[in-house]
This record gives C-alpha cells, sequence and structure tokens, in this order.
C-alpha cells in the first residue's frame, strides 16, 4: 500500500512519534510504501511531499515539533481543493491518507473523507479537547510543562508578596487550567467553561491575604472570560483563519485584581513554551500507540475514522463523531479541584 501522512494545525509533542510509527509499522511490519506531505493541507494542495523510510524517522521520538512541518489553510481554500486533492491522491497512488490534527483537521478530514478519500485520522491537541478520546497526546506534557513554571513562579511571588495571573493554554476549554493548577497547588483556576465572577474571585485572593498568606497565583486559561456584565474585558479579534485572536486574559485580570486589592499583580504568559520540546514518555507512547492503529485501520479500510483512546485500549471512531462536540471541563471536575485552592 501508499499511505500520505500530514500533520495540521498548532504542532504538539508526540507528533514525530505518531510519524515514526506509521513509518515502522507500515513498511517494516507492512512493506508499504510512506510518503509525507509538507506543511499539513497545504503540502497535499500543492502536492509538496517527500519519502519517508527509516532513515526518515531516525532519532526524532524524543524531538519535538513535527518534522514535516504544519500550516493554517483557510477552510475555504481547503473546501475549493478537493478535487486537485482526489487528483494528488489518484496521481501518487495513495491507498489513504493520515493526517494528525486537532478538531479543525479532523473537520477537514470528514470533509475530503465524505467526498471519497480515503482517511484514517490522528487526533492531537495539548489542549486534551477532542471528546471521542479519553486523552489526546501532547496533553501531558503541556501540563507538565505549566506545573513545573507555577512551581517555580510560587517562590518568586512568595518572596515579592505577589498576585500572579498565569496564563495557560486552551481556547474553549480549561483542561490545561485545571490540571496544572491542581497539580501545583494554585489559588484559582479560570476556565472558559464557567465564566467567572470578578467580585468572587477578589473576595478569593484576598481571603487568602487576610489569612496572612503573602502571595496567591491564579491560573486562567486564555479563553476564559468574565460573567458578562461584570468587568470591563476586551474580547479580542478574530485572525483570518477565523481563530479567536485574545486580548489577554492575565494582563487584564492583573489590573483588576492589583485595583481592586491593592496588591501588586502582574500577568505571566506561558504561551508557546507549553507546546514546545520533548514529549513525556506518556505522550510518546500514545503517539506511538496511534500511529500503529491507524496503519492497522488503512489495512483493515476503516476509513473515515479515527485512532482514539478508550479506557487502556485503541479504538477507532467516525470522524463525523470526533468533530460533534469539543470536551469541556464538566462541573464535578472542576468541583474536585475547587476543593483545594
Ligand atoms: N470547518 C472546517 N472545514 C474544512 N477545513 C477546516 C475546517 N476547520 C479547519 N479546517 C482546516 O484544518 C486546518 C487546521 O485547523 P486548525 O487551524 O483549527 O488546527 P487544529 O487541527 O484544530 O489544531 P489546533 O488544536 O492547533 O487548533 C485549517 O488550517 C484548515 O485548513
Ligand atoms: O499560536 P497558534 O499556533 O495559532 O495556536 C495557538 C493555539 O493552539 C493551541 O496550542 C492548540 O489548540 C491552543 O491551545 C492555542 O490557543
Ligand atoms: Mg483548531
Amino acid at each position: 500500500m501508499r499511505i500520505g501522512v500530514l500533520t495540521s494545525g498548532g504542532d504538539c509533542p508526540g507528533l514525530n512519534a505518531v510519524i515514526r510509527s506509521v513509518v515502522h509499522r507500515a513498511v517494516v511490519d507492512h512493506g508499504d510504501e510512506v510518503i509525507g506531505f509538507r506543511d499539513g493541507w497545504k503540502g497535499l494542495l500543492e502536492c509538496d511531499y517527500l519519502k519517508l523510510d527509516l532513515d526518515a524517522v531516525g532519532g526524532i521520538l524524543a524531538r519535538g515539533g513535527t518534522i514535516l512541518g504544519s500550516s493554517r489553510v483557510r477552510p475555504e481554500h481547503l473546501r475549493d481543493g478537493v478535487e486537485r486533492a482526489r487528483g494528488y491522491v489518484q496521481e501518487l497512488g495513495l491507498d489513504a491518507i493520515v493526517p494528525i490534527g486537532g478538531e479543525g483537521t479532523l473537520k477537514a478530514a470528514r470533509l475530503l473523507s465524505d467526498n471519497g478519500l480515503p482517511i484514517v485520522g490522528v487526533p492531537k491537541t495539548i489542549d486534551n479537547d477532542i471528546a471521542v478520546t479519553d486523552v489526546t497526546f501532547g496533553f501531558d506534557t503541556a501540563v507538565g510543562v505549566a506545573t513545573e513554571a507555577l512551581d517555580r513562579l510560587k517562590t518568586t511571588a512568595e518572596s515579592h508578596q505577589r498576585v500572579l495571573i498565569v496564563e495557560v493554554m486552551g481556547r474553549h476549554t480549561g483542561w490545561i487550567a485545571l490540571h496544572s493548577g491542581m497539580a501545583a497547588g494554585a489559588h484559582a483556576i479560570v476556565v472558559p467553561e464557567r465564566p467567572f465572577d470578578i467580585d468572587e474571585l477578589t473576595a478569593k485572593v484576598g481571603a487568602r491575604f487576610s489569612a496572612g498568606k503573602r502571595f496567591a497565583i491564579v491560573v486562567a486559561a486564555e479563553g476564559a472570560k468574565p460573567r458578562a456584565g461584570t468587568m470591563d474585558f476586551d474580547e479580542g479579534a478574530r485572525d483570518v483563519y477565523g481563530h479567536e485572536r485574545f486580548a489577554g486574559i492575565a494582563r487584564q485580570l492583573s489590573v483588576e485584581l492589583e485595583t481592586r486589592l491593592g496588591k501588586e499583580a502582574r500577568p505571566v504568559i506561558l504561551g508557546h513554551t507549553q507546546r514546545g520540546g520533548t514529549p513525556t514518555a506518556y505522550d510518546r507512547v500514545l503517539a506511538t500507540r496511534f500511529g500503529w492503529h491507524a496503519v492497522e485501520a488503512v489495512h483493515r479500510g476503516e476509513f473515515g475514522r479515527m485512532t482514539a483512546l478508550r479506557g487502556t485500549d485503541i479504538v477507532t471512531v467516525p470522524l463525523a463523531e470526533a468533530v460533534e462536540t469539543l470536551k469541556t471541563v464538566p462541573d464535578d471536575r472542576y468541583a474536585e479541584a475547587e476543593c483545594v485552592l
């Protein structure tokens, strides 16, 4: 068989582990040929690819990023390119395409699949917000990076009697904020799923100082927002791909909390450090298993599906289900964290 792989959307620790695993399973065990499209869907639409053999994937398991490159392409450009993509798939003699990406990539995968292209998707995202898989690779690494940063920030915040508002990734969901905040013992966590009440947040942080504590750490997911009408808030704008360009929750909260509490409050934005660098062992293993199972799904002709973790098993689920809803932080999970803030 001939299989084309691509990585699309924001990069994520573990992408290289999937690529490596696909090549090993396909080339060594099945005698397949594998090619990699450069820079996501752009590579497919421009027929820009390289051959992936064992040499090409040597030494990449622990490397962050993606050896194939990634990009964002306007969805309408992709919709207009379906026939072109089909032409290249035929020209290259591809039996399957394995796109590795987040919800946007999986929507594009579904579109191509609905148009008859043979697709087996692999979910990735540090945000862990893909509904049909228990976990996505990249999340464990991102939570580890954020937790280490929070541990470090606690000591400097205490020395300077500051409130530090630490902004972590998570446009639509607060999984990284919840887990890193729990792991590091933060004092407040705000997530997109639960618009916060600024009076309650101020009271919570203020109570710490009243109790004699000399610092506070607030973890804020980048997509968190105040309850409507409770605080002046700049929501930002949208970029050309339709993604929200946030105006900075940490910056805005630091101004508000400093004014209300009379304590020095500073924003810290962890940004892309959460996404860069080497994946944890957990993410390497999950990514490797996804790659292996994607190749098996291709050989079984299970197209229009993607790999998913269910308990300890890897299964495949329809792409249509995968893109229906996002996995948000449920109230009971937030309550478990709130109890120890
Ligand atoms: N609704 C859609 N229909 C068709 N194609 C889409 C759609 N949404 C996204 N895409 C395509 O998939 C690409 C990747 O989507 P996006 O930029 O949202 O990244 P992602 O895969 O969701 O990863 P991330 O988690 O980083 O957002 C887009 O650049 C676009 O080409
Ligand atoms: O800066 P970029 O590459 O546009 O992507 C940022 C977004 O991608 C993610 O890392 C993954 O979805 C989000 O957490 C973040 O908001
Ligand atoms: Mg996306």
